[in-house]
């Protein structure tokens, strides 16, 4: 290969929005799974790059046919299903060292034997595993969890300089969706086995915990609620190391009734859309 002109940096390919359904008909009672899968490769790709040499490329669309082959013996917990596809990416290919697999899983609700209902959109339970250098990283999560109170939270006490318009409040709408994502140690400290059961069980919880932070703590700000957000959630799952967690303001603006001689004690708001609020931030387990 003649040396390049200049270096390639980091870099990955893969899949991108793999739509998986699987009905599960081991009796009457189907079961329904619903994924998008992503996956990304990275290893020694050089050659591709600087003279479009593919050996060492897998394509795509063999990894996109590699997601549907693995679902026909079962999925699993997502977790489980995204480190089994990301082992075999890695100890199957040569030249690939390391392979993130991310999906989504949509949530179907049973009404019948064989029949579910979902709405458009709607919350995600999420997953990313890295595998590389005989390690394996997992977080799991929710997208698009949407929440609101209608009253326990106020915001005032704020710094306040020549552009500041922003009323403070002692009484308001707190609403946001929801994208929280944690990591699982690599080993549990209380020698858990990771397997499909502990993922689902460890969702079910953190998602619980996450609900009654956001519902019992007395909000002062949004960024106080992440914080008990994520402190919560380390609580209840020892095996959490951290949580990441990205809240919009879905700000509610109390609407001014008075033009026509209403009163609005809180009762009357109008949603907004854009600009919002971003509050973003990650609780670590390690002590401040
Ligand atoms: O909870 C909030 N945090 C902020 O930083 C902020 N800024 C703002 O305008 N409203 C709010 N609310």
């Amino acid at each position: 290969m003649p040396t390049p002109e200049f270096t390639l940096g980091p870099n990955n390919y893969g899949k991108s929005g793999v739509r998986l359904v699987r009905v599960g008909r081991e009796s009457s009672r189907h079961d329904l799974r619903d994924l998008t899968v992503h996956t990304a490769l990275s290893g020694d790709l050089d050659a591709t790059h600087y003279t479009g040499d593919n050996a060492g490329v897998l394509p795509t669309d063999t990894q996109k046919n590699t997601v549907y082959a693995f679902a026909r013996e079962g999925v699993g917990a997502i977790e489980v299903f995204a480190e089994r596809l990301a082992r075999h990416f890695v100890d199957a290919t040569p030249s690939i060292t390391s392979a993130r697999v991310q999906i989504e899983e949509h949530a179907w609700t049973r009404v019948g034997d064989h029949s579910f209902t979902r709405g458009e959109g709607g919350e995600l339970r999420t997953t990313e595993v890295v595998y590389g250098g005989g390690a394996v990283r997992t977080a799991a999560g929710v997208r698009d969890l949407l929440l609101l109170n209608t009253t326990d939270s106020e915001f005032s006490g704020f710094l306040v300089d020549e552009y500041t318009t922003l009323p403070e409040t002692d009484d308001r709408v707190l609403a946001t969706a929801v994208t929280a994502t944690w990591d699982y140690a690599a080993e549990a400290p209380d020698g858990a086995v990771y397997d499909s059961a502990f993922y689902d069980h460890a969702f079910t919880r953190a998602r619980g915990a996450l609900l009654a932070a956001f519902a019992d703590t007395y909000s002062l700000s949004l960024q106080q609620t992440l914080y008990a957000v994520g402190e919560r959630i380390l609580k209840t799952i020892p095996e959490v190391r951290e949580v990441r967690l990205s809240l919009p303001n879905r700000h509610h603006y109390l609407f001014d009734l008075g033009r026509f001689g209403l009163d609005n004690p809180g009762v009357v708001f109008q949603a907004g859309d854009l600009p919002y609020g971003l509050i973003e931030g990650t609780v670590r387990r390690e002590a401040a």
